[in-house]
Protein backbone atom coordinates (compact mmCIF):
# COMPACT_ATOMS: atom_id res chain seq x y z
CA UNK A 1 0.00 0.00 0.00
CA UNK A 2 1.59 3.62 -0.65
CA UNK A 3 2.34 5.22 2.34
CA UNK A 4 -0.16 7.79 2.03
CA UNK A 5 -2.19 9.74 -0.66
CA UNK A 6 0.45 11.63 -2.67
CA UNK A 7 0.58 15.15 -2.48
CA UNK A 8 2.81 16.70 -5.20
CA UNK A 9 2.56 20.49 -3.54
CA UNK A 10 1.61 20.12 0.10
CA UNK A 11 -0.98 22.22 1.38
CA UNK A 12 0.20 25.15 3.85
CA UNK A 13 0.40 24.80 7.14
CA UNK A 14 -3.32 24.47 8.24
CA UNK A 15 -4.78 23.17 5.01
CA UNK A 16 -5.45 19.68 5.15
CA UNK A 17 -2.86 16.63 6.53
CA UNK A 18 0.23 17.06 4.80
CA UNK A 19 1.02 13.61 2.98
CA UNK A 20 4.03 11.83 2.79
CA UNK A 21 5.07 11.60 -1.05
CA UNK A 22 6.12 8.82 -2.84
CA UNK A 23 9.84 9.49 -2.55
CA UNK A 24 11.65 8.22 1.17
CA UNK A 25 13.88 10.57 2.25
CA UNK A 26 16.89 8.81 3.82
CA UNK A 27 19.14 10.71 5.80
CA UNK A 28 23.39 9.15 7.93
CA UNK A 29 23.05 11.10 11.34
CA UNK A 30 26.53 11.94 12.18
CA UNK A 31 28.15 11.81 15.54
CA UNK A 32 28.19 15.04 17.14
CA UNK A 33 29.51 17.79 19.29
CA UNK A 34 27.98 19.35 22.31
CA UNK A 35 24.27 20.48 22.00
CA UNK A 36 23.70 23.58 23.80
CA UNK A 37 21.91 26.73 23.70
CA UNK A 38 18.38 27.02 24.42
CA UNK A 39 15.30 25.37 22.40
CA UNK A 40 11.54 25.14 22.03
CA UNK A 41 9.84 22.63 21.63
CA UNK A 42 6.23 21.85 19.74
CA UNK A 43 2.72 22.06 21.14
CA UNK A 44 1.88 18.66 22.91
CA UNK A 45 0.25 16.15 20.57
CA UNK A 46 -2.20 14.72 22.63
CA UNK A 47 -3.57 18.66 24.21
CA UNK A 48 -3.61 19.73 20.82
CA UNK A 49 -5.86 16.60 19.05
CA UNK A 50 -8.32 17.34 22.01
CA UNK A 51 -8.17 21.18 21.44
CA UNK A 52 -9.60 20.79 18.01
CA UNK A 53 -12.02 18.20 19.04
CA UNK A 54 -13.16 19.72 22.27
CA UNK A 55 -13.14 23.48 20.29
CA UNK A 56 -15.50 21.89 17.12
CA UNK A 57 -18.10 20.20 19.24
CA UNK A 58 -17.72 24.25 21.86
CA UNK A 59 -20.57 26.73 20.46
CA UNK A 60 -18.84 29.73 19.60
CA UNK A 61 -14.97 30.52 18.78
CA UNK A 62 -12.26 28.68 21.02
CA UNK A 63 -8.56 29.73 19.86
CA UNK A 64 -5.23 28.04 20.56
CA UNK A 65 -2.03 28.74 20.02
CA UNK A 66 1.14 26.54 20.35
CA UNK A 67 -0.96 24.03 18.57
CA UNK A 68 1.03 21.30 17.02
CA UNK A 69 1.28 21.52 13.56
CA UNK A 70 2.52 17.67 12.57
CA UNK A 71 0.68 16.16 10.20
CA UNK A 72 -1.06 13.67 12.92
CA UNK A 73 -3.12 17.04 14.41
CA UNK A 74 -3.40 18.30 10.49
CA UNK A 75 -5.78 15.10 9.94
CA UNK A 76 -7.87 15.77 12.77
CA UNK A 77 -8.12 19.55 11.95
CA UNK A 78 -9.39 18.55 8.11
CA UNK A 79 -11.59 15.98 9.68
CA UNK A 80 -13.44 18.32 11.61
CA UNK A 81 -13.55 20.67 8.93
CA UNK A 82 -15.29 17.80 7.31
CA UNK A 83 -17.82 17.51 10.01
CA UNK A 84 -18.88 21.11 9.87
CA UNK A 85 -16.52 22.90 12.38
CA UNK A 86 -14.81 25.85 10.55
CA UNK A 87 -11.04 26.29 11.82
CA UNK A 88 -8.41 28.06 10.30
CA UNK A 89 -4.69 29.28 11.06
CA UNK A 90 -4.17 32.88 11.44
CA UNK A 91 -1.01 34.50 10.46
CA UNK A 92 0.42 34.43 14.12
CA UNK A 93 0.33 30.77 14.57
CA UNK A 94 -3.44 30.98 16.68
CA UNK A 95 -5.52 28.72 15.76
CA UNK A 96 -9.46 29.75 15.76
CA UNK A 97 -12.29 26.81 15.84
CA UNK A 98 -15.77 27.52 15.35
CA UNK A 99 -17.77 24.47 17.15
CA UNK A 100 -21.10 22.77 15.69
CA UNK A 101 -22.16 22.04 19.79
CA UNK A 102 -22.33 18.94 21.10
CA UNK A 103 -24.82 16.35 18.90
CA UNK A 104 -24.12 18.89 15.84
CA UNK A 105 -21.38 16.70 14.03
CA UNK A 106 -22.45 16.93 10.24
CA UNK A 107 -21.86 13.47 7.98
CA UNK A 108 -18.77 13.53 6.27
CA UNK A 109 -19.06 13.80 2.34
CA UNK A 110 -15.66 11.78 2.39
CA UNK A 111 -13.53 9.56 4.15
CA UNK A 112 -11.87 10.35 6.71
CA UNK A 113 -8.25 10.01 5.85
CA UNK A 114 -6.20 9.70 9.19
CA UNK A 115 -2.89 8.96 7.97
CA UNK A 116 -0.26 7.88 10.09
CA UNK A 117 -2.68 9.08 13.59
CA UNK A 118 -3.59 6.38 16.27
CA UNK A 119 -5.46 9.37 18.29
CA UNK A 120 -7.10 10.75 16.07
CA UNK A 121 -8.58 7.22 14.45
CA UNK A 122 -9.20 6.17 17.61
CA UNK A 123 -11.18 9.78 19.69
CA UNK A 124 -13.11 10.59 16.55
CA UNK A 125 -14.51 7.08 16.22
CA UNK A 126 -15.47 8.11 19.63
CA UNK A 127 -16.98 11.45 19.12
CA UNK A 128 -18.98 9.92 15.57
CA UNK A 129 -20.37 6.97 17.85
CA UNK A 130 -23.14 8.49 19.35
CA UNK A 131 -23.91 10.94 16.85
CA UNK A 132 -26.15 9.69 14.19
CA UNK A 133 -24.20 9.78 11.29
CA UNK A 134 -21.90 7.40 8.86
CA UNK A 135 -18.34 7.60 8.51
CA UNK A 136 -15.52 5.84 6.41
CA UNK A 137 -11.93 5.67 7.96
CA UNK A 138 -8.73 5.50 5.98
CA UNK A 139 -4.96 5.65 7.27
CA UNK A 140 -1.59 4.73 5.40
CA UNK A 141 0.02 1.45 5.64
CA UNK A 142 1.12 1.61 9.40
CA UNK A 143 -2.30 2.71 10.76
CA UNK A 144 -4.13 0.43 8.66
CA UNK A 145 -2.36 -2.31 11.00
CA UNK A 146 -3.20 -1.32 14.10
CA UNK A 147 -5.67 -2.84 16.04
CA UNK A 148 -9.27 -0.92 15.95
CA UNK A 149 -11.34 -4.00 18.01
CA UNK A 150 -10.44 -2.21 21.48
CA UNK A 151 -12.62 0.91 20.42
CA UNK A 152 -14.81 -0.98 18.39
CA UNK A 153 -16.07 -3.25 21.56
CA UNK A 154 -16.76 -0.34 23.87
CA UNK A 155 -18.48 1.82 21.12
CA UNK A 156 -20.64 -1.12 19.63
CA UNK A 157 -22.36 -1.53 23.50
CA UNK A 158 -23.22 2.12 23.02
CA UNK A 159 -25.07 1.14 19.86
CA UNK A 160 -23.08 2.32 17.19
CA UNK A 161 -22.33 -0.37 14.18
CA UNK A 162 -19.19 -0.91 12.51
CA UNK A 163 -17.75 -2.48 9.60
CA UNK A 164 -14.27 -2.88 9.63
CA UNK A 165 -11.40 -4.64 7.68
CA UNK A 166 -10.29 -8.36 8.34
CA UNK A 167 -8.27 -8.35 12.11
CA UNK A 168 -10.36 -5.24 13.19
CA UNK A 169 -8.18 -2.78 11.15
CA UNK A 170 -9.01 0.08 9.26
CA UNK A 171 -10.45 0.66 6.87
CA UNK A 172 -13.49 0.86 7.78
CA UNK A 173 -17.28 2.07 8.12
CA UNK A 174 -18.83 3.33 11.08
CA UNK A 175 -22.03 3.94 12.14
CA UNK A 176 -23.03 6.08 15.22
CA UNK A 177 -26.33 6.15 16.96
CA UNK A 178 -28.31 9.48 18.64
CA UNK A 179 -29.65 9.01 21.31
CA UNK A 180 -27.00 6.43 22.18
CA UNK A 181 -26.70 4.25 25.59
CA UNK A 182 -24.54 4.55 28.11
CA UNK A 183 -22.05 2.37 29.55
CA UNK A 184 -19.98 1.46 32.14
CA UNK A 185 -16.32 0.11 30.72
CA UNK A 186 -14.09 -0.85 32.55
CA UNK A 187 -10.44 -0.97 30.23
CA UNK A 188 -9.03 -4.01 29.42
CA UNK A 189 -5.70 -1.78 28.14
CA UNK A 190 -3.88 0.56 29.85
CA UNK A 191 -5.58 3.14 26.97
CA UNK A 192 -5.61 6.57 27.26
CA UNK A 193 -6.94 6.66 23.41
CA UNK A 194 -9.86 3.98 24.40
CA UNK A 195 -10.42 5.75 27.97
CA UNK A 196 -10.90 8.99 25.42
CA UNK A 197 -12.59 7.40 23.15
CA UNK A 198 -15.87 6.27 25.54
CA UNK A 199 -15.66 9.85 27.35
CA UNK A 200 -16.25 11.34 24.03
CA UNK A 201 -18.75 9.47 22.93
CA UNK A 202 -20.36 9.74 26.39
CA UNK A 203 -20.60 13.44 25.53
CA UNK A 204 -23.53 13.43 23.33
CA UNK A 205 -25.23 10.29 25.70
CA UNK A 206 -27.88 10.50 27.73
CA UNK A 207 -27.43 9.42 31.27
CA UNK A 208 -24.06 8.81 32.65
CA UNK A 209 -21.09 6.98 30.82
CA UNK A 210 -18.35 5.47 32.78
CA UNK A 211 -14.90 4.19 32.42
CA UNK A 212 -12.69 2.65 34.95
CA UNK A 213 -9.25 2.67 34.55
CA UNK A 214 -7.51 -0.13 36.93
CA UNK A 215 -3.95 1.56 35.32
CA UNK A 216 -4.00 5.49 35.33
CA UNK A 217 -3.23 7.08 31.74
CA UNK A 218 -3.01 10.17 30.71
CA UNK A 219 -5.50 12.57 31.85
CA UNK A 220 -5.48 15.31 29.26
CA UNK A 221 -9.17 14.42 27.99
CA UNK A 222 -10.53 14.31 31.87
CA UNK A 223 -8.53 18.16 32.31
CA UNK A 224 -9.64 19.58 28.59
CA UNK A 225 -13.50 18.31 28.95
CA UNK A 226 -13.98 20.21 32.87
CA UNK A 227 -12.10 22.86 31.29
CA UNK A 228 -14.55 23.10 28.44
CA UNK A 229 -17.97 22.55 31.11
CA UNK A 230 -18.40 19.37 30.70
CA UNK A 231 -19.64 17.86 33.91
CA UNK A 232 -16.75 14.73 34.70
CA UNK A 233 -15.85 13.22 37.90
CA UNK A 234 -12.85 11.07 38.77
CA UNK A 235 -13.31 8.76 41.83
CA UNK A 236 -9.98 6.72 42.76
CA UNK A 237 -10.72 3.68 44.77
CA UNK A 238 -7.87 0.77 45.53
CA UNK A 239 -5.86 2.57 42.98
CA UNK A 240 -8.39 2.59 39.62
CA UNK A 241 -9.54 5.70 38.22
CA UNK A 242 -13.49 5.51 38.00
CA UNK A 243 -14.72 8.70 35.56
CA UNK A 244 -18.14 9.53 34.89
CA UNK A 245 -19.39 12.11 32.53
CA UNK A 246 -22.44 13.67 32.06
CA UNK A 247 -24.15 13.60 28.97
CA UNK A 248 -25.46 15.83 26.60
CA UNK A 249 -23.49 18.31 27.50
CA UNK A 250 -22.56 22.18 26.04
CA UNK A 251 -19.07 22.64 25.96
CA UNK A 252 -17.90 26.59 25.91
CA UNK A 253 -15.31 27.52 24.24
CA UNK A 254 -12.09 28.08 25.39
CA UNK A 255 -8.08 30.21 24.67
CA UNK A 256 -6.13 27.03 25.17
CA UNK A 257 -2.26 27.87 25.59
CA UNK A 258 -0.79 24.32 24.35
CA UNK A 259 2.29 23.51 26.66
CA UNK A 260 5.30 21.81 25.11
CA UNK A 261 4.96 18.23 24.57
CA UNK A 262 7.09 16.36 26.65
CA UNK A 263 7.49 13.23 23.99
CA UNK A 264 8.96 15.79 21.98
CA UNK A 265 11.10 16.82 24.39
CA UNK A 266 12.32 13.35 25.33
CA UNK A 267 14.79 12.89 22.33
CA UNK A 268 16.71 15.83 23.23
CA UNK A 269 16.92 15.58 27.38
CA UNK A 270 18.47 11.88 25.98
CA UNK A 271 20.50 13.21 23.47
CA UNK A 272 22.05 16.09 25.60
CA UNK A 273 22.34 13.58 28.60
CA UNK A 274 24.78 11.65 25.97
CA UNK A 275 27.10 13.56 24.72
CA UNK A 276 29.58 14.69 26.44
CA UNK A 277 30.22 18.71 26.85
CA UNK A 278 26.00 19.20 26.66
CA UNK A 279 24.42 21.95 28.61
CA UNK A 280 21.07 22.21 26.72
CA UNK A 281 17.77 24.44 28.14
CA UNK A 282 14.32 22.92 26.73
CA UNK A 283 11.47 25.46 27.02
CA UNK A 284 8.01 25.19 28.16
CA UNK A 285 8.13 21.28 28.57
CA UNK A 286 4.49 19.95 29.73
CA UNK A 287 4.96 18.26 33.27
CA UNK A 288 2.01 16.74 33.65
CA UNK A 289 2.64 14.06 36.37
CA UNK A 290 0.41 10.85 33.71
CA UNK A 291 3.14 12.04 30.78
CA UNK A 292 6.82 12.37 32.49
CA UNK A 293 7.64 9.00 33.50
CA UNK A 294 10.84 9.04 31.33
CA UNK A 295 12.42 12.36 33.41
CA UNK A 296 12.36 10.35 36.52
CA UNK A 297 13.58 7.11 35.17
CA UNK A 298 16.51 9.23 33.54
CA UNK A 299 16.99 10.75 36.94
CA UNK A 300 17.28 7.39 38.19
CA UNK A 301 20.03 6.78 35.82
CA UNK A 302 21.62 9.76 37.10
CA UNK A 303 20.94 11.95 34.17
CA UNK A 304 21.15 16.00 35.08
CA UNK A 305 17.40 17.62 34.01
CA UNK A 306 16.73 20.49 36.56
CA UNK A 307 13.26 21.80 36.40
CA UNK A 308 13.60 25.72 35.77
CA UNK A 309 10.76 28.19 36.39
CA UNK A 310 8.01 25.33 37.03
CA UNK A 311 3.83 26.82 36.02
CA UNK A 312 1.08 26.10 35.15
CA UNK A 313 0.41 26.74 31.28
CA UNK A 314 -3.35 25.66 29.97
CA UNK A 315 -4.31 23.71 33.14
CA UNK A 316 -1.00 21.48 32.82
CA UNK A 317 2.03 22.04 34.92
CA UNK A 318 4.92 23.02 32.51
CA UNK A 319 9.14 23.86 33.85
CA UNK A 320 11.97 24.74 31.79
CA UNK A 321 14.27 21.87 31.35
CA UNK A 322 18.06 22.38 31.99
CA UNK A 323 19.93 18.93 31.18
CA UNK A 324 23.82 18.60 31.19
CA UNK A 325 25.89 15.84 29.84
CA UNK A 326 25.87 13.04 32.77
CA UNK A 327 27.34 9.08 33.05
CA UNK A 328 24.20 6.93 33.14
CA UNK A 329 23.92 3.59 34.38
CA UNK A 330 21.42 0.88 33.35
CA UNK A 331 18.58 -0.07 36.05
CA UNK A 332 15.52 -2.05 36.27
CA UNK A 333 12.65 0.63 34.96
CA UNK A 334 9.61 -0.23 37.03
CA UNK A 335 7.10 -1.73 34.85
CA UNK A 336 4.37 0.38 36.68
CA UNK A 337 5.72 3.44 35.17
CA UNK A 338 5.11 2.45 31.37
CA UNK A 339 1.75 4.32 30.79
CA UNK A 340 3.44 7.60 32.02
CA UNK A 341 6.05 7.03 28.98
CA UNK A 342 4.95 5.12 26.84
CA UNK A 343 5.67 6.77 23.89
CA UNK A 344 9.76 7.47 25.27
CA UNK A 345 10.77 4.19 25.49
CA UNK A 346 12.27 3.54 21.97
CA UNK A 347 14.63 7.00 22.79
CA UNK A 348 14.57 5.28 26.73
CA UNK A 349 16.54 2.15 24.70
CA UNK A 350 19.05 4.57 23.32
CA UNK A 351 19.96 5.85 26.57
CA UNK A 352 20.50 2.47 27.91
CA UNK A 353 22.11 1.16 24.82
CA UNK A 354 25.33 3.90 25.90
CA UNK A 355 24.82 3.38 30.07
CA UNK A 356 26.94 1.49 31.91
CA UNK A 357 25.71 -1.83 32.91
CA UNK A 358 22.16 -3.52 32.33
CA UNK A 359 18.98 -1.87 31.79
CA UNK A 360 15.73 -4.38 32.07
CA UNK A 361 12.10 -3.17 31.07
CA UNK A 362 9.47 -5.19 31.18
CA UNK A 363 5.48 -4.86 30.64
CA UNK A 364 5.72 -3.00 27.11
CA UNK A 365 3.20 -5.48 25.03
CA UNK A 366 1.75 -2.12 24.41
CA UNK A 367 4.45 -1.14 22.16
CA UNK A 368 3.44 -4.00 19.75
CA UNK A 369 1.13 -2.33 18.36
CA UNK A 370 1.84 1.20 17.90
CA UNK A 371 2.75 2.65 14.90
CA UNK A 372 5.42 0.20 14.60
CA UNK A 373 6.00 -3.17 16.79
CA UNK A 374 8.87 -0.78 18.54
CA UNK A 375 10.20 -3.69 20.88
CA UNK A 376 10.81 -5.46 17.72
CA UNK A 377 12.16 -2.23 15.13
CA UNK A 378 14.11 -0.54 17.72
CA UNK A 379 15.76 -4.20 18.81
CA UNK A 380 16.36 -4.79 15.38
CA UNK A 381 18.14 -1.12 14.61
CA UNK A 382 20.34 -1.18 17.49
CA UNK A 383 21.65 -4.48 16.96
CA UNK A 384 22.37 -3.23 13.49
CA UNK A 385 24.05 0.15 14.93
CA UNK A 386 26.19 -2.07 17.56
CA UNK A 387 24.63 -2.12 20.35
CA UNK A 388 24.01 -5.44 22.62
CA UNK A 389 20.26 -6.00 22.98
CA UNK A 390 18.10 -8.63 24.02
CA UNK A 391 13.86 -8.74 22.79
CA UNK A 392 11.71 -10.55 25.35
CA UNK A 393 8.02 -10.86 25.15
CA UNK A 394 7.58 -7.41 26.78
CA UNK A 395 10.37 -5.19 26.88
CA UNK A 396 14.02 -4.87 25.76
CA UNK A 397 17.12 -6.15 28.17
CA UNK A 398 20.00 -3.45 27.01
CA UNK A 399 23.70 -4.42 27.85
CA UNK A 400 25.21 -0.67 27.60
CA UNK A 401 28.84 0.21 26.25
CA UNK A 402 29.77 2.33 28.99
CA UNK A 403 29.54 5.49 27.34
CA UNK A 404 31.61 4.42 24.34
CA UNK A 405 29.90 5.56 21.20
CA UNK A 406 28.16 2.99 19.30
CA UNK A 407 29.93 1.53 16.16
CA UNK A 408 26.92 3.27 14.10
CA UNK A 409 25.93 1.25 10.21
CA UNK A 410 27.99 3.97 8.77
CA UNK A 411 26.71 3.09 5.10
CA UNK A 412 26.24 -0.56 5.45
CA UNK A 413 23.03 -1.05 6.40
CA UNK A 414 19.80 1.40 7.09
CA UNK A 415 17.80 1.23 9.68
CA UNK A 416 14.14 0.02 9.02
CA UNK A 417 11.96 2.79 10.41
CA UNK A 418 8.49 1.26 9.37
CA UNK A 419 6.86 4.50 9.30
CA UNK A 420 7.46 4.61 12.93
CA UNK A 421 8.63 8.90 13.53
CA UNK A 422 9.61 7.50 17.20
CA UNK A 423 12.24 5.26 15.89
CA UNK A 424 13.21 7.50 13.08
CA UNK A 425 13.81 9.99 16.13
CA UNK A 426 15.18 8.06 18.53
CA UNK A 427 18.21 6.02 15.99
CA UNK A 428 18.70 9.72 15.29
CA UNK A 429 20.14 10.37 18.34
CA UNK A 430 21.64 7.22 18.47
CA UNK A 431 23.72 8.43 15.21
CA UNK A 432 24.81 11.48 17.51
CA UNK A 433 26.63 9.38 20.07
CA UNK A 434 28.11 6.57 17.34
CA UNK A 435 31.32 6.70 15.57
CA UNK A 436 30.44 5.94 11.91
CA UNK A 437 27.13 7.96 11.72
CA UNK A 438 23.79 6.06 11.57
CA UNK A 439 21.97 5.77 8.67
CA UNK A 440 18.04 5.89 8.86
CA UNK A 441 15.97 4.86 5.82
CA UNK A 442 13.59 7.48 5.29
CA UNK A 443 13.37 10.43 8.08
CA UNK A 444 9.74 11.52 6.09
CA UNK A 445 7.57 9.94 9.13
CA UNK A 446 9.09 12.72 11.64
CA UNK A 447 6.38 15.23 10.02
CA UNK A 448 3.63 13.23 12.06
CA UNK A 449 4.49 14.30 15.64
CA UNK A 450 7.89 16.82 14.73
CA UNK A 451 8.01 18.72 11.67
CA UNK A 452 11.14 20.74 12.77
CA UNK A 453 12.99 18.21 14.88
CA UNK A 454 16.29 18.36 12.50
CA UNK A 455 16.06 21.96 12.33
CA UNK A 456 16.54 22.30 16.03
CA UNK A 457 18.79 19.25 16.37
CA UNK A 458 21.49 20.99 13.77
CA UNK A 459 20.86 23.91 15.60
CA UNK A 460 21.78 23.26 18.37
CA UNK A 461 24.99 21.42 17.52
CA UNK A 462 26.29 24.09 15.66
O1 LIG B 1 -4.43 9.60 24.08
C1 LIG B 1 -3.42 9.99 23.48
O2 LIG B 1 -3.28 11.16 23.06
C2 LIG B 1 -2.32 9.01 23.27
C3 LIG B 1 -2.31 7.84 23.97
C4 LIG B 1 -1.27 6.80 23.84
O3 LIG B 1 -1.81 5.72 23.09
P1 LIG B 1 -2.62 4.49 23.77
O4 LIG B 1 -3.86 5.01 24.32
O5 LIG B 1 -2.85 3.55 22.62
O6 LIG B 1 -1.69 3.93 24.80
C5 LIG B 1 -0.03 7.32 23.12
O7 LIG B 1 0.78 6.24 22.72
C6 LIG B 1 -0.37 8.18 21.93
O8 LIG B 1 0.80 8.71 21.35
C7 LIG B 1 -1.24 9.36 22.32
C1 LIG C 1 1.64 6.14 19.39
C2 LIG C 1 1.70 7.39 18.92
O1 LIG C 1 0.69 8.08 18.32
P1 LIG C 1 -0.70 7.58 17.71
O2 LIG C 1 -1.18 6.40 18.52
O3 LIG C 1 -1.60 8.77 17.79
O4 LIG C 1 -0.43 7.21 16.27
C3 LIG C 1 2.94 8.19 19.11
O5 LIG C 1 2.89 9.39 18.82
O6 LIG C 1 4.00 7.66 19.51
Amino acid sequence: MPLSKAAADPPPPGEGPLSLNDTPRPRRFLPSGPLRGRIRVPGDKSISHRALMLGALAVGETRASGLLEGEDVLATAAAMRAMGATIEREANGTWSIHGVGVGGLLQPGQALDMGNSGTSTRLLMGLIASHGITAAFTGDASLSKRPMGRVIEPLSRMGASFTPSPGGTLPLMMEGLCPAVPIEYRLPVASAQVKSAVLLAGLNTPGVTTVIEPVPTRDHSERMLRGFGAELEVEELGGERIILIHGEAELRPQTIEVPGDPSSAAFFLVAASLVEGSDLVIENVGLNPTRAGLVEVLRQMGASIEELDAREVGGEPVADLRVRHAALTGIEVDPAVAPNMIDEFPVLFVAAALAQGRTVTRGLEELRVKESDRIAAMAAALTAAGARVEETEDGLIVDGTGGDPLPGTGGDVAIVTHLDHRIAMSMAVAGLTSRAGVDIDDTRPIGTSFPDFESLLDGCRA
